[in-house]
């Protein structure tokens, strides 16, 4: 039986010059809307443009919707839609024009390519801007236009790099609902890379988290949401020391953090008992926050191990 892998490598190793910009990446992606996750420059529009072969890779293998792209790239390539992170429009054309000419690339005939671009273009909300030059659009169309080209030739997966960047928080949330759409009405695989947690975690089921060329984590939403290490802050105005005394009590470490909060390693699967305890020692704490998500917390790490390396 064919696997249902949408995107596999072993060991994808791409260099520039000296820089190691992606180190032996392995990843084994089913079908689905995935995020891929990383800070500025962690690789991830060479991750994509190494897939797309727009990009040599140095060494490792890749299947791409079960075939491998060394002795199958151009026929997979057509079952693949892509928005890169820059502008890619044909100066002077106009948008129904340059989405049609993007499907006759893809090997559509005419009729159909231009058949097909007004679906799209109906489809991510473009109404008579669509007559226009490309040139003349915000940068709220332009985003909208890189979605419809990338559809036209109605793709197995397609690849978004970046595509909210530069928008306001309406035209950011305005571009996730569509491409939520994408994989939830359509079935086409999305990969939506972006730089903040927010874009892929409203809309990914699959989140790959990328840092210095490296994949730090990979699983689904729900299952990196739901990984939660046992431990909360509690925010108290007074009784710290007998606070940590309680819990100490239980076995529990802790500590005082910078911020003058009491740390509490619990090992309890809620914060039902913790609330119980200091409710019967008459403690009353002003907030007790759990600790984040194992998502937020590995998005923390990439972003700082990236600091780290610039
Ligand atoms: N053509 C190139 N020549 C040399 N170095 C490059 C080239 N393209 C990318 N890089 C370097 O590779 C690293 C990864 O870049 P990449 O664009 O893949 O990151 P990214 O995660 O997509 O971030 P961003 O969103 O900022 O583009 C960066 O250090 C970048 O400077």
């Amino acid at each position: 039986m064919p696997n249902s892998y949408v995107i596999e490598t072993r060991g994808l190793t791409k260099r520039y010059g000296a820089q190691t910009v992606l180190d032996g990446v392995d990843l084994a992606l089913p079908a689905g809307a995935i995020g891929l996750l990383g800070p500025n420059g962690a690789g991830k529009s060479t991750f994509i443009k190494s897939l797309l072969q727009l990009e040599e890779k140095d060494s490792g293998s890749v299947r791409l919707l079960g075939k491998d792209i060394d002795t199958h790239g151009r026929e997979t390539r057509r079952r693949i839609g892509y928005a890169p992170e820059q502008d890619c429009h044909i100066p002077g054309m106009v948008g129904c024009e340059y989405v049609t000419y993007c499907g006759e690339l893809s090997g559509m005939p005419f009729e159909a390519a231009r058949q097909r671009a007004h679906e799209m273009l109906d489809f991510v909300g473009m109404g008579q801007e669509r007559y226009r030059k490309v040139d003349t659009y915000s940068t709220g169309m332009k985003q909208r236009i890189k979605i419809a080209q990338a559809l036209v030739h109605d793709p197995d997966l397609v690849f978004l790099d970046e595509p909210t960047n530069g928008l306001d928080p309406k035209g950011q949330a305005l571009i996730l609902e569509l491409i939520e759409r994408i994989w939830k009405e359509s079935g086409i695989s999305v990969v939506l890379s972006s730089h903040l947690l927010h874009d892929v975690d409203r809309i990914c089921d699959r989140i790959v988290i990328i840092a210095q060329g490296n994949v730090v984590a990979h699983d689904t939403l729900a299952a990196l949401k739901g990984r939660r290490r046992p431990e909360a802050e509690v925010v108290v105005a007074e009784s710290k020391e007998s606070l940590m005394a309680l819990f100490r009590k239980q076995g529990w470490s802790c500590s005082v953090l910078n911020n003058g909060n009491v740390k509490v390693v619990h090992g309890q699967s809620s914060l039902n008992p913790l609330l119980e305890l200091m409710r019967a020692a008459g403690i009353s704490p002003l907030e007790v926050k759990e600790s984040p998500n194992a998502l937020s917390e590995l998005f923390l790490q990439a972003l700082n191990k990236e600091r780290v390396a610039v």
